[in-house]
């Protein structure tokens, strides 16, 4: 199945005309909507469904009412555009109901809200926003709410899990009528929380029109997607949106940094706050240690309060993200001593997050080989400190960066990779659009200017891979990062198959590892 056919198995059809009354909406053409039934929404003419309303947004790119004649030939029933798109339809003849209105991407998810009949309460949602450690947090949450015998959806950049079933996903947070509809389906499949992953595209494009969190949780901000917000703050303002009223119910922040603050200072909903500093005044302060598999954490409370468990994952950030996630489950309404049970039970968090430092490599005798997502400069960081001391050889770093998408960042990535590996090697990551040569340019030299580590540059990512793991040695920890739970590169040719995970155990393979 994929993401584009998520929808309800068991429709409840609305009609039209109440959909009109509802939100004071008319028909503009001659064409009769009495009686007319609708069944479900969306934004995309490909995805169109029989019984769908299409609406018909004015994107960056096309008009979507351009593509209205495929969403007929789907079966919609109906169309829902501006007036342009009302022009463009007209233009074309073609015979369709058109209810005009004026922010079709605003309208989008209040529509699909109505059609689906989306309840605040079944599933309720639980979300996680933040630069670095969503898809992670929202993994976590899910884990921790299913030990809490509750069934939990999700929502992540990996994937979407909908009752048992799970599906590959496109984008990180879905268009609202996609994600609307996924709501639906939790609701009769019976998950009772969903937790989804928000990123600040979700404010751009309203894809959270319609719904209500129940939890937002506030996680880290740093440098990425400046090329998206015009500036830093445009980007943070984004985030603070989901820390409304009108958005939210109550919140959890993180407030080692100073972005974390703000959104303190800021918001209007209450929020619970979590440091990793006891003195930094947080409701919540977080100390952790490193264990065989991971780190072990205690979360210190109001009146003596305390939650202590383990994640299966390396690094302070870790127990940071744990955290985030058991005071999410919290600020839901479940007990510290309930959550403390739950996790007693399981041993923890398992953590089973596809991509994410996950350690490829089985044999103690060999070297460590961990294949990771992060792609910004802070990502970099907690990934290269948190194996740092599990390297009693070298420190091997393969990485590249984005095509067309914020080049800004190039530089800090280079040098934070250099100031911290013992070697690094650069290599192509997605370059999509941009010449792969001149991403490297940019990153080898920030690399070079730190003057520590060794620099190599392999263009071919699987090359750099297999040499970095054939040339290490016991005691040496390998990180790729950047493809992640990925199955592909982007390039200016097309779409490239390539798994890094699959890379890692190959190569493991071969070195007799
Ligand atoms: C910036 C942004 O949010 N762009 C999104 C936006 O694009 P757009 O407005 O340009 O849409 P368009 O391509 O002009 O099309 C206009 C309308 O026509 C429809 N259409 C278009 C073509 C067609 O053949 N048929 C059709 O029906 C489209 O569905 C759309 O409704 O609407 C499109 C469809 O609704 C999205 O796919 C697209 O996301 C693009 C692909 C994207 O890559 N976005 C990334 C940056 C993103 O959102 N990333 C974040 C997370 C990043 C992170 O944290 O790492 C995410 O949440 O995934
Ligand atoms: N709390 C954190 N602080 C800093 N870095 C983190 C944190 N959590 C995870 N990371 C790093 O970021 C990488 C990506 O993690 P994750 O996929 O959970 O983040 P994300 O915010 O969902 O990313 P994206 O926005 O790209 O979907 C990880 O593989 C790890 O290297």
């Amino acid at each position: 199945m994929s993401e584009d056919s998520i929808r309800p198995h068991h429709p409840v059809p609305r009609v039209l005309s109440e959909l009109c009354a509802e939100f004071g909406l008319e028909a503009a053409n001659e064409a009769d909507i009495e009686g007319l039934e609708v069944t479900g929404v969306t934004s995309s003419a490909q995805r169109a469904h029989a019984g769908d309303v299409f609406v018909a947004i004015p994107g960056v790119r096309r008009h979507g009412a351009e593509f209205t004649d495929q969403a007929i030939e789907a079966g919609a029933v109906a169309v829902a555009t501006d007036a342009a798109g009302l022009a463009i339809i007209e233009r074309n003849g073609l015979d369709i109901p058109v209810i005009v209105i004026d922010d079709p991407r605003y309208a989008l998810g209040h529509i699909a809200g109505w059609v689906y009949r989306t309840d605040p309460e079944a599933p309720r949602l639980f979300g996680a926003t933040g630069t670095n450690g969503k898809t992670t947090v929202t993994y976590l949450i899910a884990e921790l709410v299913e030990h809490l015998g509750v069934s939990c959806g999700m929502s992540t950049t990996v994937e979407r899990l909908v009752g048992q079933e799970t599906i590959a996903s496109q984008l990180t947070t879905p268009e609202s009528d996609q994600l609307h509809s996924l709501l639906a389906r939790m609701r009769e499949v019976g998950d009772r929380v969903a937790a989804i992953e928000v990123s600040a595209h979700t404010s751009l494009g309203h894809r959270l029109a319609g719904m209500y969190l129940d939890v937002i949780s506030f996680l880290n901000f740093s440098h990425d997607h400046l090329d998206d917000f015009r500036d830093e703050e445009h980007y943070f303002q984004a985030k603070l949106a989901m820390f409304r009223p009108e958005a939210a119910r109550c919140g959890v922040v993180n407030i080692d940094d100073d972005w974390g603050r703000r959104v303190v200072e800021e918001t209007r909903i209450p929020v619970m706050t979590v440091a990793s500093n006891p003195d930094a005044g947080a409701d919540w302060w977080v100390e952790s240690w490193g264990t065989d598999a991971g780190v072990g954490f205690s979360m210190h409370g109001p009146e003596d309060r305390e939650v202590h468990s383990t994640i299966a994952m390396p690094g302070a950030f870790s127990a940071m993200n744990a955290a985030c996630a058991v005071l999410t489950v919290m600020q839901g309404g479940w007990e510290p001593e309930q959550i403390q049970e739950a996790l007693d039970t399981a041993g923890g968090f398992a953590a089973r997050v596809p991509g994410r430092l996950e350690l490829v490599s089985t044999d103690e005798r060999g070297p460590r080989v961990y294949v990771d997502y992060g792609h910004t400069p802070e990502a970099f960081r907690s990934a290269l400190t948190a194996l740092r001391p599990l390297a009693t050889g070298e420190l091997i770093f393969v990485f590249g960066a984005d095509g067309d998408r914020d080049t800004l960042k190039r530089p800090a990535m280079g040098q934070i990779a250099a100031s911290i590996a013992d070697r690094v090697i650069v290599c192509d990551y997605n370059p999509r659009t941009e010449d792969p040569a001149s991403i490297r340019a940019t990153l080898l030299e920030a690399a070079r200017s730190v003057g520590k580590a060794r620099v190599e540059e392999i263009a071919d990512p699987e090359t750099a891979l297999r040499t970095a793991i054939a040339q290490a040695k016991p005691g040496d920890v390998v990180i790729n990062a950047g493809p992640g739970h990925e199955d592909a590169q982007h390039r200016a040719e097309g779409k490239v198959a390539y798994s890094a995970l699959k890379t890692a155990r190959l190569a493991l393979d071969e070195a007799g590892w």
